[in-house]
């Protein structure tokens, strides 16, 4: 019998889509798995333990290695930049950062506030641009900040563009396209690496 693979799911937006893929990769994930409040869910006829958290907690459990395996957007491991390798690019949960405003408005020439979730690419991001920008780490919600006059810009995750056009808000620079990935604990992809090969090429033949 091989050895348990700990996986780390990201509950909410990427969890079907998650498991969807996992399920036509030809896993076998009980019922339990889409419905139930369970945070550890052991899949015995895969040899499987899922431990299922916040989207950005995902990493840092695949970090610390009390999970192997994970799946995270690529938003979080670049806001992150945790110690882990990334196998695949699963191509679901599609959407991208970019920075954000009120229409025809220009940046306060000095030290423009930038309201996102996503401090470290933000900054990363007018750096490259030559700017000097002051960022405000918010939590949610982030298209209030222009509203309300806390910030100039916001950089934020766009998937329709809805919430943007509801509040009024234009989009002013795409920053990169983010997808969710598969990660792997350094040490368990050197010693567990018959198992994650596998389940790296059961998902390539479907993604
Ligand atoms: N429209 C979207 N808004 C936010 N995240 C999206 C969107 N579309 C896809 N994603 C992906 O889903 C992930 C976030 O999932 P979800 O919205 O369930 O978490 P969250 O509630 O924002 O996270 P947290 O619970 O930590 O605040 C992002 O990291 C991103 O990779
Ligand atoms: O382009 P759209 O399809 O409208 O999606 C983008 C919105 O979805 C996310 O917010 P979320 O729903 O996660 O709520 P939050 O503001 O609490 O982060 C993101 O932060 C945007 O606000």
């Amino acid at each position: 019998m091989s050895e348990v693979l700990t996986i780390a799911m990201p509950k909410g937006r990427i969890f079907e889509e998650a498991s969807d893929l996992l399920r036509k990769a030809g896993y076998r994930l009980p019922p339990e798995f889409d419905d139930s409040r369970k945070l550890i869910i052991d899949v015995e006829e895969e040899n499987f333990r899922f431990i299922l958290s916040k989207p950005t907690d995902v990493a840092t459990y695949v970090e610390h290695g009390v999970a192997d395996l994970g799946i995270a957007g690529k938003d979080v491991l670049l806001e992150e930049e945790r110690d882990v390798y990334e196998l695949l690019d699963l191509k679901i949960s599609a959407c991208y950062l970019a920075v954000a405003g009120l229409p025809g408005t220009k940046m306060n020439d000095v030290a423009p506030k930038i309201a996102t979730k996503y401090p470290n690419v933000a900054a990363a991001f007018f750096r490259e641009q030559g700017e000097q920008v002051e960022i405000i780490k918010l939590n949610g919600s982030i298209e209030l900040a222009p509203l309300i006059g806390l910030s100039d810009r916001i950089v934020d995750i766009v998937s329709t563009g809805r919430t943007l056009k509801e509040n009024g808000l234009v989009e002013y620079e795409t920053i990169t396209p983010i997808t969710s990935r598969l990660i792997v604990n350094p040490v368990s992809y050197r010693i567990k690496d018959e198992r994650i090969s596998e389940i790296v090429n059961a998902l390539s033949e479907v993604i």
